[in-house]
């Protein structure tokens, strides 16, 4: 059995959305004061390297990340390559079968310097919430910081996957993965209040 992690590493300097929180850790309280341990502080927005986002990021009314059904961020994913695209539609995973896929993580490679925000990325049109939907998935996982464009305001393919009660977790890193079925483990922190949460994310080979 072999475990991969698919995480981005959560360090000073991490990129993040223009404008947004940047990540810093700093030991607070350091064992020389404390006398006994180090003890650190972190800062951070959700929507840092690798995490999901709960339907409150974008909806107000939506529900928050306690909400959730943990159990959809746990169990057996498949790995498909779409490298080379602008954007993924029902058209792009036609012939694919995905009979008995619930999770399924997309590898667009298309954020190549993991040291910067992309300016440009892969996105999913607005016509594969409902492809994905009907063939029963209920979690999409991305490599990129978005499902939508950088620039949408209108986030459409974040809202018509929450429409067909699709997770989304995104910030993945799955160059060095194989295509394939794996099972994926990508808990959430049970942060009641939050429109999202950071994970750590792996993937264990099957048998
Ligand atoms: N929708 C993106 C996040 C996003 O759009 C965003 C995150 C932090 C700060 C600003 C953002 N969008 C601004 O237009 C996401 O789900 O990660
Ligand atoms: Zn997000
Ligand atoms: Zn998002």
């Amino acid at each position: 059995m072999q475990v991969f992690d698919i995480s981005r590493p959560l360090l000073t300097g991490v990129p993040t959305w223009p404008g947004d929180t940047p990540f810093t850790y700093v030991v607070n309280w350091p064992k020389a004061e404390s006398g006994s341990v180090n003890v650190g502080k972190l800062a951070m927005s959700i929507h840092t390297g690798t995490h999901v986002d709960a339907p409150f990021h974008f909806d107000d009314d939506g529900r928050k990340m306690m909400d959730l059904d943990v159990e959809l961020y746990i169990g057996v994913a498949r790995v498909i390559d779409v490298s080379g695209k602008s954007s993924i539609g029902a058209e792009d995973l036609l012939q694919l079968d995905l009979t008995g896929v619930t999770r399924l993580l997309l590898r667009t490679g298309s954020w190549t310097d993991p040291t910067r925000f992309p300016e440009e990325i892969c996105h999913l049109r607005a016509d594969l919430p409902s492809f994905l939907a009907e063939k029963g998935i209920r979690l999409i996982g991305v490599d990129v910081p978005s499902v939508d464009p950088l620039d949408s305001k209108e986030l459409h393919a974040h809202h018509g996957l929450h429409q067909h009660d699709i997770h989304i977790l995104e910030g993945l890193l799955l160059d060095h993965v194989e295509p394939g079925d794996y099972e994926l483990i990508a808990l959430p922190l049970p942060l009641v209040e939050a429109d999202g949460s950071p994970v750590r994310a792996v993937l264990r080979t099957i048998k």
